[in-house]
């Protein structure tokens, strides 16, 4: 990389972030602005953003917080016209811009720094993060105190992991990248998030000579006498999800339900737990709404012995977590957990789980010895030796019953199209997540609405251009 004159970058910093505070402001003359000024660089970019809001005619004030200042930061805003204040200020504060600290944070905030985070929350002025808000780890989203709520974070340089992952990605609002020009030299090598165009690329598609059983034979063994809609949610996900075929599985009740449902799917009537006459599949689905008796373990046991990939959901991961030997195999295994059934495989705490979820799936990943999607508002993909993938799409909406069987469905159909359990599972969280986001448009969805809205999804990504 060529030298830069010291300063330059944070020159840019400063240039990006002042520009988003203008536009958050709408107009800049006389509007008061607080700066939270920490001891390190962040305090800095606050410090020069503040000297070009102030030179456009704000009224802006620092608060000091650190042993130590900014010094050239400090100087230049001091010239502007700006001065330094006490923490009274905040409360009256239109926007506070919280430089406190970035990416050279070392646990939980300290005071003053805690409290000022604190005070800046209950102030009615919005609040613009610098990089990261402070209180969030900026490597994994962690958050062990106080940490600030930004209706914006303005971030230099690349994303940070912590800006994707909750419990960090909750708080940081809306996210914006400022260029720095440090191209490509910042990003964790250790996570990685799909694009649009990411998707596009690995997204299987029909040539000519494909028919049904080429396109891909998914089997689904799911549902039982209590949960019958899953069976139907994830045999809609798998026909949205682009199988050549499904073929269904299971006992009566939900054997009709799927039939009445789901005429394209050739369903099985299972009087023996056993999926050994089924026929050929590429892969199987198992475990949303099958039950947790001795039937659904030796119908669980009778999936895992075949030889073609398994997803492995809901109870199918409450049957493996009471029998890890069933996840004993030649052919791969993805599960996809939330956090509840992850702390149970794991034998682990579910709240350490949502703290430290990037932690917790690589964890999972190396001692089952399989790929795991671990669900949750921000849902994150883990294999061995591969960069954690984290998925972008998704909305609140999604947080309701069976839209997990739906993934289920649409991931399972993309591994029995031949895309491995890592592709399979990112790509299959990417679509589920935007067709979340078609679906709600702003309010409540049915998990049945996603499903729907998968084929929408796969249009829009390929759309997407390049
Ligand atoms: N890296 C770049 O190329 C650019 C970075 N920019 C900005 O600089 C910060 C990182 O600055 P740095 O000085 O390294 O660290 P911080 O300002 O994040 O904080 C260090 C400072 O804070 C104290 N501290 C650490 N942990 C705590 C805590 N838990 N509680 C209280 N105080 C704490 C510590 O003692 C240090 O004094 C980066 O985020 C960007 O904002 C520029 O943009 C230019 C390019
Ligand atoms: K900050």
């Amino acid at each position: 990389m060529a030298r830069l004159p010291e300063g330059t970058l944070m020159q840019r910093a400063a240039t990006g972030l002042a520009a988003v505070c203008a536009d958050l402001l709408g107009r800049v003359y006389g509007r008061r602005v607080v700066l939270l000024v920490g001891s390190g660089d962040n305090g800095g970019d606050a410090l020069y953003a503040g000297e070009r809001l102030a030179r456009r005619g704000a009224w802006v004030g620092a608060v000091t917080a650190g042993a130590r200042t900014h010094e050239a930061g400090l100087r230049a805003l001091l010239e502007a016209g700006g001065r330094v204040v006490d923490r009274s200020a905040i409360a009256e504060a239109d926007l506070i811009i919280d430089g406190l600290v970035g990416i050279g944070a070392s646990g939980a905030l300290r005071e003053p720094y805690a409290g000022l985070a604190e005070e800046a929350n209950a102030a009615r002025g919005a609040i613009v993060a610098v990089d990261v808000p402070s209180g969030v780890d900026a490597s994994s989203g962690r958050v062990a105190g106080a940490a600030v709520r930004a209706r914006v974070t303005v971030t230099m340089g690349a994303y940070k992991t912590g800006l994707l992952v909750d419990p960090g990605a909750a708080v940081a609002g809306e996210v914006e990248l400022v260029d720095i020009g440090l191209g490509a030299y910042l990003p964790d090598p250790d996570v990685a998030a799909l694009t649009a165009n990411d998707v596009d690329d690995l997204l299987p598609r029909p040539g000519k000579e494909s028919d049904k059983y080429r396109r891909g034979v998914l089997g689904v063994a799911a549902g039982g006498d209590v949960f019958t809609g899953a069976a139907v949610l994830a045999v809609g996900g798998a026909l949205r999800g682009g199988a050549g075929m499904v073929r269904y599985a299971g006992r009566r009740a939900p054997a009709d339900q799927v039939r009445a449902h789901w005429p394209e799917a050739v369903v099985t009537l299972l009087d023996e737990p056993s999926v050994e006459h089924v026929g050929r599949v590429q892969a199987w689905v198992l475990g949303p709404g099958l039950g947790v008796d001795r039937w659904a373990h030796e119908l669980a046991a009778s999936v895992l012995a075949s030889n073609v990939p398994v997803l492995i959901d809901a109870d199918g991961l409450t049957l493996v977590a009471e029998d890890r030997g069933l996840l004993r195999r030649e052919a791969p295994v993805l599960i996809t957990p939330h956090a509840g059934e992850l702390a149970r495989l794991l034998r682990a705490d579910r709240d350490d789980i949502e703290a430290a979820r990037l932690d917790h799936v690589r964890r999972a990943a190396a001692e089952l010895g399989v790929t795991v999607l671990l669900k949750g508002s921000t849902t994150v993909v883990a294999e061995d030796a591969r960069p954690v993938r984290v998925n972008t799409t998704g909305t609140s909406w999604l947080a309701a019953g069976g839209t997990g069987d739906v993934l289920s469905g649409v991931a399972g159909a993309l591994l029995a199209q031949g895309l491995s359990c890592y592709d399979a599972a990112s790509c299959g969280a990417f679509l589920h997540g935007l067709a979340g986001r078609l679906a709600a448009d702003g309010a409540p969805l049915a998990a049945a609405d996603v499903a729907a809205a998968v084929p929408a999804a796969i249009r829009a990504v390929t759309s997407a251009g390049p």
